[in-house]
């Protein structure tokens, strides 16, 4: 498994160029279920997250074709086609490897009448359960069945009614599923206290172009009247807000001057408060997000929540960032109960947290030195890249697979802004 080694102490400063959202592409691409033809999907980040969707997609009889990508260019076109569905069971080897395969459940059952995929189960940051999904798709209508790991969804004869569903906490996940199993119910849904997420307006905006009718979209009240069938549609990807945020940390960290290419303001909005609350700045320039540092690092106070909130999956970053902030920062992770992984590995670099429950105290230090260090998710290996950036020596991380599942070519972009940074076998 390869490690990133990282020389720390360079201050970044040039352009980064954002790609396409992760967590968007991962809703996205089950789309292509809904239509016998062909969706394009362009700005799509080269992951290895992707490349396992696409994998599983493929075991649906879904065909795939990946257009003109030179090795030089971030981002890709990929072309899917769902003419005919040979399988209608998402395997556990598959959906082992990455939770957002439960994403397939709505629009299967939508297309098929039935869907059969893998329980995901718990994942390092927490429990990750998704009886929320299920009671959505229960009130359109579906049946549903767990046995022997897997959950069985069946539409009625006919295909599913619709029905009206209000989720008791906010999730992006079961709202992804039951809007793409709505758009082609017989009847009119509705959602209430819906994700809002802007991954979630991508998605809207997606069905819309393929020919669905959902009022409220970028709300937490969707109301999906169903179509008979969708078809086609060309589509790019929204810019990855959490890679934007997270280069925004690793630049602010060094006292850096850096060009976000692409990232939107407005997706933003919660990250760049708590940036300019820590005393980075943070302007809105032709292309993107500047960010600039000019003094040291102010601490901050905040919770995670539900969008417009600050995100979860900006937690990890941000908190390697204040660990070199003056004075003392306090975090509070509401959404998943084990999202502090990185502290001790944090604190093995000089870092001085202490956590309470949910809470963490982030004690700023003047230093932070280079360290083996050992991460167990994607936002925690990313948070100890960025205090590798600012440490003295050399910071070994490894288990980079978390790291590919969600960030196009690291050391290629941060090489690109001026830090010392490479890959190595272990
Ligand atoms: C691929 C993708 O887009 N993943 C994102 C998605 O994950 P994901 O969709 O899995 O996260 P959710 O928004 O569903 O989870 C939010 C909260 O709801 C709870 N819950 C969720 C579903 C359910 O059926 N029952 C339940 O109790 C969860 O335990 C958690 O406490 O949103 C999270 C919250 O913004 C992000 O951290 C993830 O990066
Ligand atoms: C938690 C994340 O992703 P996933 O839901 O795919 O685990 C993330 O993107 O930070």
């Amino acid at each position: 498994m390869d490690k990133i080694i990282i020389r720390g102490g360079r201050r970044l400063s040039g352009t980064v160029p954002v790609s396409g959202a992760k967590n968007a592409a991962l809703t996205l691409l089950p789309c292509a279920l809904l239509t016998e033809e062909p969706l394009t999907l362009r700005n799509l980040p080269r992951l290895a997250d992707i490349d396992s969707f696409q994998h599983l997609l493929n075991q649906f009889g879904i065909s795939t074709a990946i257009a003109g990508a030179r090795p030089e260019d971030f981002g890709r076109v990929m072309t899917l086609q769902a003419t005919r569905l040979t399988s209608t069971v998402a395997p556990y080897d598959l959906v082992r490897k990455m939770r957002a395969s439960i994403l397939v459940l709505g629009p299967m059952l939508a297309r098929a009448g039935e869907a059969t995929v893998s329980l995901p189960g718990g994942c390092a940051i927490g429990n990750r359960p998704i009886d929320l999904h299920l009671k959505a798709l229960e009130a359109f209508g579906a049946r549903i069945e767990l046995a022997s790991g897997y959950v069985r969804a069946i539409a009625p004869d006919g295909g599913l009614p619709g029905g009206s569903y209000t989720f008791p906490v906010v999730s992006v996940g079961a709202t992804e599923n039951a809007l793409m199993a709505a758009v082609l119910a017989k009847g009119t849904s509705t959602l209430h206290n819906a994700a809002r997420e802007p991954e979630i307006v991508d998605l809207c905006n997606l069905l819309v172009a393929m020919g669905a009718e959902i009022e409220g979209i970028g709300s937490s009240d969707l109301t999906i009247h169903g179509v008979s069938r969708l078809h086609g549609a060309t589509y790019m990807v929204m810019p990855d807000r959490i890679e934007a945020g997270s280069y925004a940390c690793a630049a602010a960290i060094t006292g850096g001057d850096v060009l976000l290419a692409g990232a939107r303001m407005e997706d933003m909005a919660s990250t760049v408060q708590a940036l300019r609350d820590a005393g980075v700045h943070v302007e809105e320039v032709r292309g993107g997000l500047q960010i600039t540092t000019d003094g040291p690092l102010r601490p901050v106070t905040l919770s995670t929540a539900p969008f417009p909130g600050f995100p979860t999956d900006m937690q990890a970053q941000l908190m390697a960032m204040l660990c070199m902030a003056e004075g003392s920062s306090v975090l509070t992770e509401t959404i998943f109960e084990n999202r502090y992984m990185h502290v001790p590995e944090l604190n093995r670099m000089g870092a001085r947290i202490e956590t309470k429950g949910r809470t963490a105290v982030v004690h700023g230090v003047k230093k932070m030195t280079g360290a083996d260090v050992m991460a167990t998710d994607l936002r925690a290996s990313m948070s100890l890249i960025i205090a590798g950036l600012a440490a003295e020596g050399e910071t070994r991380v490894h288990r980079v697979y978390h790291l590919d599942r969600g960030y196009e070519r690291l050391e290629e972009k941060l090489s690109l802004i001026g830090a010392d940074v490479e890959r190595a076998g272990d």
